[in-house]
């Protein structure tokens, strides 16, 4: 039988995140490797000729999944029935840049591309946002689309779940296959909090196998999130192939399920679980299956895991206040 192709748009295409991300959903992966895709492309003006070299390339792998490329600098046009959207796009903090004026930079792309989507996504969309400030990014985009249900706007925070789980396998010489149910929580950015209480190691407690508390909050706490600043560092520019790989894999989970025995990381908006303000888009576990996503209810948070949540949450809640101020919600 022949699928009808699945209408996948990705803002910023031309950037580095759109280079590493484009081929490996045009080869099959964010969705599967029978699912055909059709690609929109949305650039600003000055990128649109870079996306076309990309499309070129695309082009030129004779991706057999892949039905069509699409490229434009209108978000009406790169939105139109679009199922899954992938917001990658977005106006990164330059020298003498405050916070606030990134978010309101943000806040001039993100809520045109909330009202597109809005105003000519298909029914059943998804939307993952990349872009950073991500979380609030995500919430500037779900405010503008009031006719989308408010769960399908997602950020993602599945690279920071990766690199937690790296950072574990590594202390622990335990295989990455081996370790299940860690969570992040909160924000994607230095205040995100990592959580091994509930994690498993090969089917045994990740902190108790761990049990050293001081590795813990000194050195894989600030690892995982300080881990954006240090590959800038190291490679001068922010990751790119790492972040296309956390974007498929939050896709892929979200459209296919989470395995049996496990839960992943999404940014999300809160129903108030877990004492986080309802409609803040934070970090939380999840599972999967058929296409959407629920909370891991009933987990116990202790003393220092409640310190964490609460100071990322608080940050969520000041970059919201401060949206709402700049007139973006
Ligand atoms: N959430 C995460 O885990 C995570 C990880 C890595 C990077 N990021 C973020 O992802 C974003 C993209 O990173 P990158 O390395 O690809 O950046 P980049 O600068 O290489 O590419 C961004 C692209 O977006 C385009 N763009 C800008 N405004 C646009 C708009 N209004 N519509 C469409 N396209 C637009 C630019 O022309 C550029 O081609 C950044 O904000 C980065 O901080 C997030
Ligand atoms: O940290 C950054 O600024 C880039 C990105 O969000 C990352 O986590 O790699």
């Amino acid at each position: 039988m022949t699928r009808t192709p699945v209408n996948v748009t990705v803002t910023g295409a031309a950037g580095q995140i759109g280079y590493a991300l484009l081929f490996r959903i045009a080869s099959g992966h964010l969705l599967g490797a029978d699912v055909p895709v059709k690609l929109r492309l949305l650039e600003i003006p000055q990128g649109l000729k870079a996306a076309e070299g990309t499309a070129m390339e695309l082009d030129d792998c004779a991706f057999p999944l892949l039905r069509g490329i699409e490229i434009t600098d209108d978000p009406n046009v790169a939105f139109d029935g679009a199922n899954v959207a992938l917001l990658v796009g977005a106006r990164p903090r330059t020298k003498g840049m405050e916070r606030g004026d990134l978010l309101e930079a943000n806040g001039g792309i993100f809520k045109p591309q909330g009202k597109a989507i809005n105003d000519h996504a298909a029914d059943d969309v998804k939307v993952l946002v990349v872009g950073n400030p991500a979380n609030t990014n995500a919430l500037i985009a779900q405010a503008a689309a009031p006719d989308v249900p408010a769960e399908r706007f997602t950020a993602m925070t599945r690279l920071d779940h990766n690199r937690a789980i790296s950072q574990l396998a590594a202390k622990t010489g335990a295989a990455v296959s081996d370790i299940k149910k860690l969570t992040i929580w909160g924000n994607h950015s230095a205040t995100q909090y990592p959580d091994i209480f509930h994690a498993e190691i090969a089917g045994k407690n990740a902190a108790e196998a761990v049990n050293d508390e001081v590795w813990l909050a000194d050195t894989f706490i600030p690892t995982v999130a300080k881990r954006g600043a240090a590959i800038i560092e190291a490679r001068g520019a922010s990751s790119a192939a790492s972040a296309a790989n956390a974007a498929i894999d939050h896709v892929h989970t979200w459209v296919n399920g989470t395995a049996e025995g496990d839960w992943t990381s999404m940014g999300i908006p809160s129903d108030g679980s877990y004492g986080v303000p309802e409609g803040l888009i934070s970090s939380f576990p999840v599972t999967c299956e058929g296409g959407a996503y629920k909370i891991v209810q009933g987990l116990d948070i202790n003393e220092f895991s409640r310190t964490r949540i609460d100071a990322s949450v608080q940050e969520l809640a000041e970059e919201r206040d401060a949206v709402r101020g700049l007139g973006l919600l």
